[in-house]
């Protein structure tokens, strides 16, 4: 039965006439449920480590829209946090973590098994979710690819560039890759608990693999993803992995084949036409609307939500955006899409 899955048979490189979908962020602050709900748990933290409240607010999307995947409610800065990392998040301006700048910050970090007392409520939530989704819905787990969640650690904030991420990578190299060893092996620690619990498939978000180039995209997005990739099928035979090397351009093509994915998530700075050609015919591709779109609707938002199905109808496909949906987006514009793609 969980086989017939609509995500699980893209995820299998089953082409459907109607792609499965679901939206990166899809709990988020356009829902005006969602915004109770983080006031009522006092702040975006303390709304991740709530079991109840944030397995409340991954069902309210899939109660208002029947999108095809769950995805948990968590940040990827939380394993830096298990790791020792403090971090809190500044209204308006976004996270903040202390820094790692030297061998003696990383040294001060817990082993890559010390995690589990920090992450138990993330846990918590996936085995509320398992039991709660609708048997239609599959829950998908994730995780911050290493070289995204080592930027954060390094700058102890979002960048422009990375810049403080490249820089170590230069003048410390041993540490930096050090550092990303740790994120790698504690990732495949944290998302095999998430599996264990009740995700059925996991995503790798790598939200800035575009500003690495050449060699160090290798070595810092690729390599990682195959390691995680490899531990985690080994451990669970079949799991369905998709990987999200934001912004990779040209090093989307056989990104798949490389790591071992599933699925390769593509921003909306790739067509969906040249994708589909280059991309696509090495597996299940995901995404690729702009969500400004969501923003502004219209004509517009219909004919490129058709226009992205169509050129992917010739393979696997997951219907979602190129980036996470923004709190400036119309609710109503989700169910207009969600008309246009099935209609
Ligand atoms: C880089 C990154 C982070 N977190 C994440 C990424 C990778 C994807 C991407 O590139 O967007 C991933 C993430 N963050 C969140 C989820 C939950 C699942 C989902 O609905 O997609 C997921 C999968 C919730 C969240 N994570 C965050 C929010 C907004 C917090 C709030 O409610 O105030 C949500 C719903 C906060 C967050 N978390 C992070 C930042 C930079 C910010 C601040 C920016 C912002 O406010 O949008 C780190």
């Amino acid at each position: 039965m969980a086989a017939d899955k609509t995500i699980l048979r893209a995820l299998r490189g089953e082409a459907q006439p109607v792609p499965p979908v679901w939206l990166m962020r899809q709990a988020g602050r356009y829902l005006p449920e969602y915004r109770a709900t983080r006031a009522k748990a006092g702040d975006f933290l303390s709304l991740c480590y709530n079991p109840d409240l944030a397995a409340e607010v991954t069902l309210q999307p899939i109660r208002r829209y029947r999108f095809d995947a769950a995805i948990l409610f968590a940040d990827i800065l939380l394993l830096p946090q298990a790791l020792g990392a403090d971090l809190w998040f500044v209204t308006g301006e976004g996270p903040r973590l202390s820094t790692i700048t030297d061998a003696a910050g990383l040294a001060k970090l817990k082993g890559r098994d010390d995690i589990h007392e920090v992450l138990a409520p993330v846990y918590e939530t996936v085995r509320i979710l398992a039991h709660e989704l609708p048997p239609e819905t599959t829950l998908i787990g994730f995780a911050g690819a290493p070289w995204t969640v080592a930027t954060y650690m390094i700058a102890g904030r979002g960048t422009p560039d990375q810049g403080p991420a490249h820089l170590l990578k230069y003048t410390d190299r041993a540490t930096f890759a050090a550092l990303i060893d740790l994120l790698t092996e504690a990732t495949v620690e944290y998302l095999s608990r998430q599996v264990e619990a009740g995700a059925e498939v996991v995503k790798l978000f790598d939200s800035w693999a575009g500003s690495l180039k050449g060699r160090d995209f290798d070595d810092f997005c690729l390599t990682p993803a195959k390691r995680i990739i490899a531990a985690l099928k080994a451990r669970h035979p079949g799991l369905p992995v998709i990987a999200f090397p934001r912004e990779a351009g040209e090093r989307y093509v056989g990104f798949a084949r490389a790591t071992g994915a599933d699925c390769v998530a593509l921003d909306n700075s790739v067509s969906a036409e040249w994708a589909a050609q280059n991309v696509q015919t090495g597996g299940c591709v995901q995404g690729n609307l702009d969500p400004r779109l969501m923003v502004t609707g219209g004509a517009r938002l219909v004919d490129e939500t058709r226009r992205i199905r169509d050129a992917f109808a010739g393979g696997a496909h997951i219907f979602n955006l190129g980036h996470g949906i923004t709190p400036d987006a119309d609710p109503e514009n989700v169910h207009l899409m969600l008309e246009a793609l099935r209609g």
